[in-house]
């Protein structure tokens, strides 16, 4: 809702209510226009002023009314009727305007803001656009050039920002309220025409179809199949060449396709599933409200390679004290002359003001006893974390935290051998850890909720989406990318050409496909893991079945070869050198690959795109749906934001467990019924899914309760 008061001075005060972020509901809007019609009426009121309760201006439209019809009065009309009243509105900005937010306050005659606001159209996040006149207001008040890089990127902007680029008149360090009232009494009867932003030229740069021509490439580049952010440039193309009136006629008709969108589905899925995965639990009855995090201020980092250097920059952005450790000393020189510069360029990127913490290097173990929690980040090699387990667990003070950066080996085994298993948890960064927003907190059955609590809430302070999950090997992201990779290799078996299968992927929205992340990450990774698991090296016979599955021998083969991807030049693909980027397709493999179907018997038929995303991802899903079923991920939110924070899914396809409930889950088990062969487990459909299924396809937000109701009843 929204309250009304009458200042002294003949103000009228509009406070928003609306807890947490005074989204613009249903009651919200109500409270707005039943607040302006008041003010309008009362000729005692000279001037008005909106703001929002507890410190925040407005989070924008409520997105969880977009799932239902659209009750109380609609946003468009209500912003109108604010910016044709007669009496000066200004917008007290505290908190944040953001999406329907900052289009009400453009609608005002002013804007008036704390310092420390937040402000943007982020819709295109959300898989839509500024649907309430902002992407036609906008560019007529800061010009379509800044327009076009606000509402294409969704960016939040500070309000110094805000304020430079002619988005807000004044910005205070004191109360933006009072400043709001004042300044209103002040304008009270001055003319308004110039205040009406609809009845403004919106400014253009002389050379305006050739820039938005060059953002519309950018974007379509850039979005990887994402409908939105094309549909922002087409409205604000509409801005800058015709009137006000047709222009929101433009910014409807495109609207009104974005909203029913999948996408659009997709991405507020996946907003709140990111906040959704926040709210832990564990099967002991754990939660991240009944838990209490320790605030970390000193750390360490035991091993310096590529993760062990960005996990250092990470916890030093946040301000935290570490002690940088590597016991091999070229590793360590090579380190404490790079970390200083990553954690500097990373700063800037940042735009932060604050110094970052201090970061001491050392090659020796003993000098981590004073700190408070430990990420270890060495090779990985069981035998060797557990020896750095056992000595850690000797050295540090009672109580550190011991986590492990592992990216899938058993924490229980690394905890069995320190004194507090309780204190061990499993932190997995993913490369570059100071980049990536994922973070998998893996506990196992003795983790304490302490410590859990502790890792998730590090997370937080690094920028991180934290997601808590269960012990088992590879954990989440990596246990479903096995399947995934394996169907990737046996397609080639049967007749596809790595570009093929990348491309496909590429396709469906992927950063990179599969082979040219193999690429990209070293095939040597794979390689070492099969060799540990038995399932490749001396002594093992060359067959295509290998312990009791179908078993792909062609990556091995590739590293035998030493092809281990773009560090030695040549893997799926060949580049330019050692350490070359641009991959090109190399005769080579298909030489190779020929020459391994004639052995092998093996006859090449022609692949379609559908078969290729089917068995790759269907696979993926599939594992998924085991993952669910063995309690590893507490529901589908925690494999979902995994997969669009992790490991590149499109997020305007909301994540793997989402797609399958787009494209319906009768489907996807007929599917991998249909491809399942006895020696593929990973085909053979899940129970869950089967259930799923047979319960008649419930939405995935139930699934969550379907599982806990399933469980209570041993179905699964
Ligand atoms: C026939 C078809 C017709 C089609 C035509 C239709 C026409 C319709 C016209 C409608 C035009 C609408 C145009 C406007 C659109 C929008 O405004 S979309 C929303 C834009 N706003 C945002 O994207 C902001 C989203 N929120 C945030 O970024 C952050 O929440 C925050 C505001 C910066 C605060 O962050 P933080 O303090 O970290 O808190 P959080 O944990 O993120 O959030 C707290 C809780 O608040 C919930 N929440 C936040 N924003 C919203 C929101 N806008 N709507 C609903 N709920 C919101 C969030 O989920 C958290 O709740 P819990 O998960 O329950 O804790």
């Amino acid at each position: 809702m929204a309250t009304y008061s009458r200042l002294p001075g003949s103000v009228a005060l509009i406070t928003l209510h609306n807890p947490p972020v005074n989204a613009l509901s249903a009651a919200v809007r109500q409270g707005i226009v039943d607040a302006v019609q008041r003010a309008l009426k009362d000729p005692k009121v000279t001037s008005v002023v909106i703001c929002g309760q507890n410190g925040k201006f407005c989070g924008g439209a409520d997105i969880r009314e977009f799932a239902g019809p659209m009750l109380g009065p609609p946003l468009v009309p209500m912003i109108h009727a604010i910016e044709a009243v007669d009496k000066p509105v200004a917008a007290a900005i505290e908190g944040v305007a953001l999406g329907g937010g900052l289009e009400l306050a453009l609608a005002c005659h002013y804007r008036i803001a704390h310092s420390k606001a937040v402000l943007g159209l982020p819709e295109v996040t959300l898989g839509l656009l500024p649907g309430a006149g902002g992407s036609q207001r906008l560019p007529r008040l800061i010009g379509l050039t800044a327009a076009l890089d606000l509402i294409t990127t969704g960016r939040h902007v500070s309000a110094a920002e805000a304020l430079k680029l002619g988005v807000l008149d004044q910005v205070t360090d004191s109360n933006a309220v009072d400043l709001a009232v004042e300044f209103v009494r002040s304008v009270a009867g001055q003319p308004l025409d110039s205040r009406r932003l609809s009845t403004l030229p919106c400014p253009c740069p002389p050379d305006v179809d050739s820039l938005l021509d060059k953002v519309m490439s950018k974007v379509r580049q850039r979005s990887r199949g994402a409908l939105a952010p094309v549909a922002c440039v087409r409205a604000l193309r509409a801005a800058a060449s015709l009137p006000y009136a047709q222009g929101m006629e433009k910014e409807r008709e495109l609207m009104a396709t974005l909203f029913n969108s999948g996408q659009a589905r997709a991405l507020q899925y996946a907003f709140f599933s990111q906040r959704v995965v926040g709210k832990w639990s564990l099967p002991s009855g754990a939660r991240w409200d009944n838990s209490t995090a320790r605030i970390i201020s000193k750390a360490a980092v035991i091993g310096l390679g590529t993760m062990g250097r960005g996990i250092v920059v990470a916890l030093a952005l946040t301000g935290i004290s570490v002690v940088a450790v590597e016991t091999q000393e070229k590793q360590l020189a090579e380190a404490s002359r790079v970390v200083p510069a990553m954690l500097q360029r990373e700063a800037g990127r940042r735009r932060l003001a604050t110094p970052p913490g201090v970061i001491s290097f050392s090659s020796n173990l003993q000098d981590v006893s004073e700190v408070e929690l430990v990420i270890e980040a060495v090779f990985e090699d069981m035998s060797l974390k557990l020896q750095v387990f056992k000595h850690l667990s000797s050295v540090c003070r009672p109580g550190t935290l011991l986590c492990s950066n592992t990216s899938g080996l058993d924490i229980d085994q690394l905890a069995a051998v320190t004194q507090s298993p309780g204190l061990v948890v499993g932190m997995h960064f993913f490369a570059p850890a100071h980049v990536m927003k994922l973070l998998e907190v893996v506990y196992g059955p003795r983790s304490s909720p302490e410590a859990v609590a502790t890792a998730m809430q590090l997370g937080k302070r690094m920028g991180k989406v934290g997601v808590a999950v269960g012990n088992c090997p590879g954990f989440v992201g990596n246990r479903m990318l096995k399947p995934y990779l394996e169907q990737a290799n046996f397609l080639l078996e049967e007749g596809a050409t790595p570009r093929q299968v990348d491309e496909a992927l590429e396709e469906f929205g992927f950063p990179m496909g599969v082979f040219r992340m193999s690429d990209l990450s070293g095939l040597d990774v794979g390689w070492r893991i099969r060799k540990e698991a038995g399932l490749t090296g001396p002594g093992v016979e060359s067959t295509r079945t290998r312990q009791g599955r179908r078993y792909s021998p062609l990556p091995d083969q590739m590293c035998e070869a030493g092809r281990l991807g773009q560090k030695t030049g040549k893997g799926w693909y060949q580049y330019d050198g050692p350490g070359g980027r641009v991959a090109r397709s190399d005769p080579w493999v298909h030489i190779f690959l020929e020459t391994y179907r004639a052995e092998h018997g093996l006859v090449a038929r022609s692949i379609t795109l559908e078969e290729i995303l089917e068995r790759c991802l269907y696979a993926l899903i599939n594992e998924g749906f085991n993952i669910l079923q063995d309690a590893v991920a507490a529901g589908p939110e925690d494999i979902d934001a995994i997969y669009v924070f992790g490991y590149g899914w499109p997020r305007h396809r909301g994540g793997p467990m989402f797609h399958a409930d787009q494209v319906g889950l009768g489907r996807i088990l007929q599917r991998l019924n249909q491809h399942s062969h006895p020696d593929v487990p990973h085909l053979k459909p899940s129970t869950l899914l089967r259930r799923l299924v047979a319960a008649g396809s419930p939405p995935v937000q139930k699934w969550r309760e379907f599982i806990n109701k399933e469980r209570v009843h041993s179905q699964l």
